[in-house]
């Protein structure tokens, strides 16, 4: 669960090219839920999902995540909570290291400093029955260098990986924007039924209007950093496409 009261962030305070990103947001998001969040650019989108992740800390206003106040909580303090997944498939893996060895990696996430998990045969197993359910044929890769794989391989191996290690909330910041079709398509899949096997609260930011009405219980639409449109699962029921991009007209 989050909780987002009257947030606000200002970049450059007081200087000529001062912006206000975030103006006054409130957003609560239950358990399970899944939002997906659209708007033109520089709406805030990412400013907002900065904030809850906490690499952005706010001007005013607070964010909790399941009760706890995280408001001044540095990122890597919340990632026991939060899992991340960003649109260059670069960045959530490593490239020299086998794929097996990017799982071992992940599963240590928020573990404490010294830890390290042997790659013994129960982990292997593990790893490979999760990688089989991508259905991709990756569980035969294991030992490749992760360098060696498609973007859209790897971006659905990040997915894989950013909830190894146990979280709740899943934030995906354009997942799919460097992606082919059907990688895309593959990764939203994959996203999709990980939120809803593991029971994630889930953010996804897309400029994809078709996935923004085909995934998420939630449609938000961000305007000059305030909440526009808040679509719930009911409203959302009888919306048509093209309602979306007329949003946008
Ligand atoms: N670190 C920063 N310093 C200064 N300004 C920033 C910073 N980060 C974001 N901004 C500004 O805040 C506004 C909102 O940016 P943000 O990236 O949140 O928008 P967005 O909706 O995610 O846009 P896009 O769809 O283009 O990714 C923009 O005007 C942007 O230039």
């Amino acid at each position: 669960m989050i909780d987002i009261k009257q947030i606000y962030k200002t970049f450059n305070k007081g200087k000529p090219n001062q912006v206000n990103a975030v103006n006054g947001i409130d957003l609560h998001i239950e358990t399970g839920e899944f939002v997906v969040i659209i708007g033109s650019n520089g709406s805030g989108k990412t400013t907002l999902l900065n904030l809850v992740a906490g690499s952005v800390i706010p001007t005013s206003g607070t964010v909790s995540i399941d009760g706890n106040d995280a408001t001044d909580l540095a990122d890597y303090r919340r990632s026991q909570w939060i899992a991340r997944v960003f649109q260059n498939p670069l960045s959530g893996t490593a490239s020299d290291l086998s794929i097996l060895d990017n799982f071992r990696l992940a599963a240590i996430r928020t573990k404490p400093k010294g830890l390290s998990i042997g790659v013994n045969d129960h982990f292997k197993k593990d790893v490979k029955e999760k990688i089989a359910t991508l259905g991709m044929g990756l569980e035969k890769k294991i030992d490749q260098p992760m360098g060696t794989l498609s973007g859209g391989q790897r971006q659905a191996l990040t997915l894989l990986m950013s909830i190894m290690d146990s979280c709740q909330v899943l934030l995906l910041d354009e997942p799919t924007a460097a992606l082919d079709p059907r990688s895309a398509e593959i990764v939203m899949k994959t996203a999709n039924k990980l939120i809803k096997d593991f029971k994630l609260t889930a953010i996804l930011i897309t400029h994809n209007l078709k996935d923004a009405y085909n995934y998420g219980t939630r449609i938000i639409q961000m305007s000059e950093g305030a909440i526009l449109k808040d679509i719930d699962t009911a409203k959302k029921t009888t919306l048509k496409q093209n309602d979306l991009f007329d949003w946008f007209g």
